[in-house]
């Protein structure tokens, strides 16, 4: 089959997305979404030698898990979690709600789209369309966790109910994970105002990579870090996400792990923390043969709270490297350009 003669306009504004052009099946990708050499994947970067440590979250009161999670948050910046308290099925129930919002007629998500405020539910595909001169091979829904009765107002009845469901019991989990990386950085409690500044805004995302006829020419999402707290991502068992390598060159496979959440550091703990903890680069490369979802939750400030060194940091009499930032012009500032590694911390630096 061949592709539609206007890909952006298929893509974009009819709102097929990726999967509309998947669905297509075409034996070859678009030239839109051709990468450049550069910009593609190389299995030969790939470093086995190093991993992500999976850290056991049952008792994580304990000084030991505590300096677990602190290792890992100064090495890798990437961890994953198991026993957090999320109930399994749970996590079961809202996977197949995410197959299903993906899986409705164009026309449904097309009203969606144009019906509900962005404020609450953005869909869309690749990551900033109108920015990127090379598109990325995903979808994606973004539902703003402002609060339980908005989302049960705004979010898509397909999966509404079982996303507030995992974004409650992700809650507790997140303020018991916050604490542990703010205890290690001496601050003792997490009052409301820190509260708002760490996790005022989270938006739990739907990632959706459908099935790619030139997975080595094309970005499932190129690489990046994230400008959150924390963020904190479900991945199903197809596999895909790399982490940038301590050599700075090469890339750490991410396995996935039944029932296990993937924690990575943001840019806003990387400025908290005057560089203490790291925000590490990560991709996706996309897959021959199969879908892959993952599903992010983006700890995050809330717009009108300042990024900053912390205080409690600082005491020491160490030169902050980051000016106070209001987190909304850092997200704008995101957004505004195409994934390009770390260049978006830049922005924050003295
Ligand atoms: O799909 C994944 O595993 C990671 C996606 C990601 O990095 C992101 O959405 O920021
Ligand atoms: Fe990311």
């Amino acid at each position: 089959m061949a592709a539609p003669s206007n890909v952006i306009d298929f893509v974009v504004n009819q709102v097929n997305g990726v999967k509309g052009l998947a669905d297509l099946g075409l034996e070859s990708v678009p030239n839109q979404y051709i990468q450049s050499p550069e910009e593609r994947f190389d299995n030969g970067k790939i470093v086995s030698e190093e991993s992500i440590p999976t850290i056991d979250f049952t008792n994580w009161d304990d000084p030991e898990v505590a300096e677990s999670i602190y290792n890992a948050a100064i090495k890798q910046g990437f961890f994953q979690i198991v026993n957090h308290g999320i109930p399994i099925k749970l996590i079961e129930d809202l996977k197949a709600a995410v197959h299903r919002f993906f899986e409705l007629p164009v026309e449904e998500k097309k009203f969606l789209k144009e019906n509900t405020p962005s404020e609450f539910v953005r869909l869309a595909t690749s990551f900033s369309p109108h920015a990127e001169a090379t598109l990325e091979w995903k979808d994606y829904l973004q539902l703003v966790y402002a609060s339980e009765e908005k989302a049960k107002e705004y979010w898509p009845a397909v999966c509404r109910d079982q996303a507030v469901e995992y974004m409650k019991c992700a809650e507790v989990f997140i303020r018991r994970l916050l604490k542990v990386l703010l205890k290690k950085l001496n601050v003792k409690d997490m009052d409301k105002a820190r509260e708002h500044a760490l996790m005022g805004a989270m938006i739990l995302a739907f990632n959706y990579y459908p099935p790619c006829p030139n997975p080595e020419l094309v970005s499932g999402v190129g690489h990046h870090s994230d400008i959150s707290s924390i963020t904190v991502l479900l991945q199903d068992e197809i596999g895909g996400l790399y982490v940038r390598a301590s050599n700075g060159d090469g890339w750490i496979y991410v396995p996935p792990v039944e029932g296990a959440l993937v924690i990575n550091i943001g840019d806003v703990l990387q400025i908290m923390s005057n560089d203490r903890y790291k925000s590490i680069e990560h991709r996706v490369v996309a897959n021959r043969s199969k879908t892959r979802i993952s599903l992010p939750i983006f700890v995050n400030p809330a717009p009108d709270a300042i990024a900053a060194p912390l205080p409690e940091v600082l005491e020491n009499g160490e030169e902050p490297k980051y000016r106070q930032l209001l987190y909304t012009d850092y997200f704008k500032y995101f957004f505004s350009k195409p994934h390009d590694g770390k260049k978006t911390i830049e922005f924050a630096k003295i």
